[in-house]
């Protein structure tokens, strides 16, 4: 790699030695010597000596000493330099997750692309004599550039009606002479004063308690637990508009960002400019601008999906999770960390407040606020005297739909009511797909993936079977490969493509939009079936869990949950929970415009806690019984927990590992381990996989005692991997 701002090396070790952290798979900073008359800074991004090779690096410490054995720095890259306060939150990262240092470094590590240098934008105005050569194109440029103002060629082209070429060949002759153009800025400067919002008297009480957060300038944690529809944006809003009254930045992160459309033109309809988006979706050249944008102080606000965290923010003012219970804030690969925990380390760190918004707290943030730890302001009722829409559950033990359907009569009842109302409904299903399990009728055979421990999924459409797990895809065949019988293949149960097909049965003339995120167009389109929905332009959606976040469709009046027991059955010690604020979203947008909304939920389980909650309406009576719940099995937020994950290409050495783990685990008084156990998901992508759980009381060391207990058991092959998952979200 080359150094990009010059090289630091002249030759002669200095006396000073840099401690460098590189983002491989290492547990520890490396030692260098910084050549003599070397400017370098603890968090300068540097190029480096490793091994054959050379590779970047931050300078995590820089200490006396004469170096005379080490390897030296060869060059200082030219890019903001990592923050004493992300090198901190790094550390905790690593220290945490137990992720090695350098992986968990990289997560703030922005490099340059191949594409980094910053294209010169070029304007071009009149300068010169006219051309000889007069052709009427020609005069026609000379005439629209008259005046002498500064135009982009592609502007000036434009105008007058030419080729670029034309342009180019007045460069050439002198006429129009070539300028430089400043740089477009990367974002606006939002307003706070731009168009404030006129708050509810409610709504006005949680602002001023979160405007005087900000004030403070100093760490605080505030939740913010309104109903669906209560303004907990519109209140947030007003945080940020105190940080940016202050001259302060705001990280706002979001869960979905890529579908948040709406949520941006609310922002800039508050505040005249929309803030920065930050996540994968974004071009690698606009992050790098953005990257240094952000510690340049220039953007004041980013609103971003989890990586925004690493962002080096220059004077970090606020700090937003909304739908802070989201499971999406859980990285599952790499550094297992979980980005709302981790926002609020940064934010003690950066001395700055963090606001936490949900309709649904997680049990942990309940628990939190109860105790005192933070601030808890709830909005109890829906803006504008609008109600929550009224919960029923259809037993489908009693209205079961015909044979091989899924709608039930009282659900296609309630759909005929909406759409004669000319008002939209809302089915949803949290399953992609045709259908989750394919077989032959004639010998039983199940199409499952040569990778993984999972059913194929049928994907009619694309006329595919394909595993969601590893992506695996294969051509959904007309005999069965396994007795050879020619169209006996049956799909077993429904898929957001299966109903789409029965509700066009059942209401031929209506406009249906399913949405589901596999579907070709990706984000743009789902973005602009988004807006289709919000504009009225649909009567029937049919979606999976996409559509339950955050929007809002106003002529929404019915939600049609199609299977409300999906996610109890997983043995997963927080289905109920989650089964609950799913259920509690996606019902949620109901009602939310001038109508008021229902919802109807198909369960066979009517009577489970998590259906009585939501038919009653009683959150508090549902959170208190899953607290007394997970405070007697010891589980979070009440103990921890860790979970091992030992996974190899054989099953034989898997299981072998993971039993050698459990015989060193000797567990001190206040932990547990269990297992191992064959994950309820053996085998993915080719590996098979064990589990372990650890147990341990909430004031014991669990970070050190899995190090330790880590690093007692004999290192195993490469090939046997051992993933260590601190406060799981994944059970599987
Ligand atoms: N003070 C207000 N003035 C005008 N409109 C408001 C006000 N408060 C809320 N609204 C409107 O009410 C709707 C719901 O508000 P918002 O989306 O902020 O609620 P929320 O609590 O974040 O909802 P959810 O949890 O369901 O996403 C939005 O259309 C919003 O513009
Ligand atoms: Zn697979």
């Amino acid at each position: 790699m080359p150094s990009e701002n010059g090289a630091v090396n002249e030759g002669r070790a200095g006396s000073r030695i840099a401690d460098i952290v590189v983002p491989v798979a290492l547990d520890k900073a490396y030692s260098y010597a910084v050549p003599a008359g070397a400017a370098l800074a603890e968090g300068d991004v540097v190029v480096v000596p490793l091994g054959p090779r050379e590779t970047v690096g931050v300078v995590w410490a820089l200490r006396e000493g004469a170096g005379a054995n080490l390897k030296s720095v060869l060059g200082r890259v030219d890019v903001p330099p990592m923050g004493e306060d992300l090198r901190r939150l790094i550390d905790w990262i690593a220290w945490y997750t137990l992720a090695p240092l350098g992986l968990a470094m990289r997560l703030a590590l922005r490099i340059p692309g191949e594409d980094r240098a910053e294209q010169v934008r070029v304007g071009v105005r009149l300068a010169g004599e006219p051309p000889e050569r007069l052709t009427a194109a020609r005069l026609r440029v000379i005439a629209a550039a008259e005046g002498g103002l500064v135009y982009t060629k592609g502007d000036l082209a434009e105008r007058a009606g030419v080729s670029l070429a034309v342009i180019n060949g007045l460069v050439d002759t002198g006429t129009l002479e070539a300028v430089a153009l400043p740089p477009e800025p990367v974002a606006g400067l939002p307003d706070p004063e731009h168009a404030p919002t006129a708050l509810s008297p409610d709504q006005e009480r949680a602002a001023a308690v979160l405007r005087a957060a900000v004030a403070e300038r100093n760490f605080s944690v505030t939740l913010v637990e309104g109903v669906t529809g209560s303004g907990k944006t519109e209140v947030y809003f007003e945080a940020v508009a105190e940080a940016l009254r202050q001259g302060r930045q705001a990280l706002i992160l979001m869960p979905e960002i890529a579908l948040t459309a709406q949520f941006l033109g609310r922002f800039a309809a508050r505040f005249g400019r929309a803030p920065a988006e930050w996540h994968s979706g974004i071009s690698s050249r606009r992050r790098e601008r953005l990257h240094r944008a952000v510690a340049s102080g220039e953007v004041k606000v980013v609103a971003g999906a989890r990586s925004a965290l690493f962002l080096p923010f220059s004077d970090l003012g606020l700090v937003v999770v909304d739908e802070e219970h989201e499971q999406a804030y859980k990285q599952e690969e790499g550094a297992l960390y979980h980005a709302r925990d981790m926002a609020i380390v940064r934010a003690r760190i950066d001395k700055a407040p963090v606001v936490l918004a949900s309709a649904t707290p997680s049990v942990e943030t309940r628990v939190n606020a109860a105790r005192g730890r933070y601030r808890h302001l709830v909005l109890p009722e829906r803006f504008g005297g609008r109600t929550l829409p009224t919960m029923r559950a259809i037993d489908m033990r009693k209205k079961a739909p015909e044979r091989g359907r899924w709608l039930s009569p009282p659900l296609l009842a309630a759909m005929r009511e909406t759409r004669a109302a000319g008002e939209q409904s809302l089915l949803f299903l949290n399953r992609r797909g045709y259908a989750p399990l394919t077989l032959c009728r004639s010998c039983g055979h199940r199409f499952q993936c040569p990778n993984c421990s999972a059913w194929l999924v049928e994907h009619r459409f694309r006329r595919a079977l394909v595993c969601h797990h590893c992506g695996h895809v294969e051509r959904r065949p007309d005999n069965c490969p396994e007795c050879g019988t020619v169209d006996a293949l049956a799909a077993c149960g429904p898929g957001v493509e299966r109903l789409a097909e029965e509700v066009v049965e059942h209401f031929p003339d209506a406009r249906v939009i399913t949405l589901s995120s596999d579907f070709p167009g990706g984000i743009e389109r789902l973005r602009r079936e988004l807006e289709a929905i919000a504009a009225g332009e649909a009567d029937i959606i049919i979606g999976t869990q996409l559509v339950a976040k955050g929007h809002n469709f106003p002529q929404l009046t019915l939600v049609g949950v199609v299977d409300a027991d999906v996610g109890l059955a997983s043995g997963d010690p927080r289905a109920s929970e989650r089964t609950f604020q799913l259920l509690q979203q996606v019902t949620g947008r109901a009602g939310r415009g001038d109508r008021p909304g229902r919802a109807l939920l198909q369960t066979y389980q009517p009577d489970h806690p998590v259906m009585r909650a939501l038919l009653s309406g009683d959150a508090a009576a549902f959170y208190a019984e899953e607290e007394a719940v997970r405070e007697a099995a010891g589980l979070p937020p009440f103990g921890r927990l860790a979970a091992i994950i030992v996974s190899a290409p054989d099953r034989g050495e898997a299981e072998a590992h993971a039993r050698a783990l459990a015989r060193s685990a000797e567990a001190p008084e206040g932990i547990d381990v269990l297992g191992p156990a064959e994950a309820p998901l053996a085998l993915i992508r080719g590996r098979y996989r064990f589990r372990l759980l650890v147990r341990a009381a909430r004031d014991s060391d669990l970070q050190g005692y899995l190090r330790a207990w880590i690093a007692r058991t004999p290192k195993p092959p490469q090939r046997i991997r051992v993933t260590v998952d601190v406060d799981p979200m994944s059970f599987m």
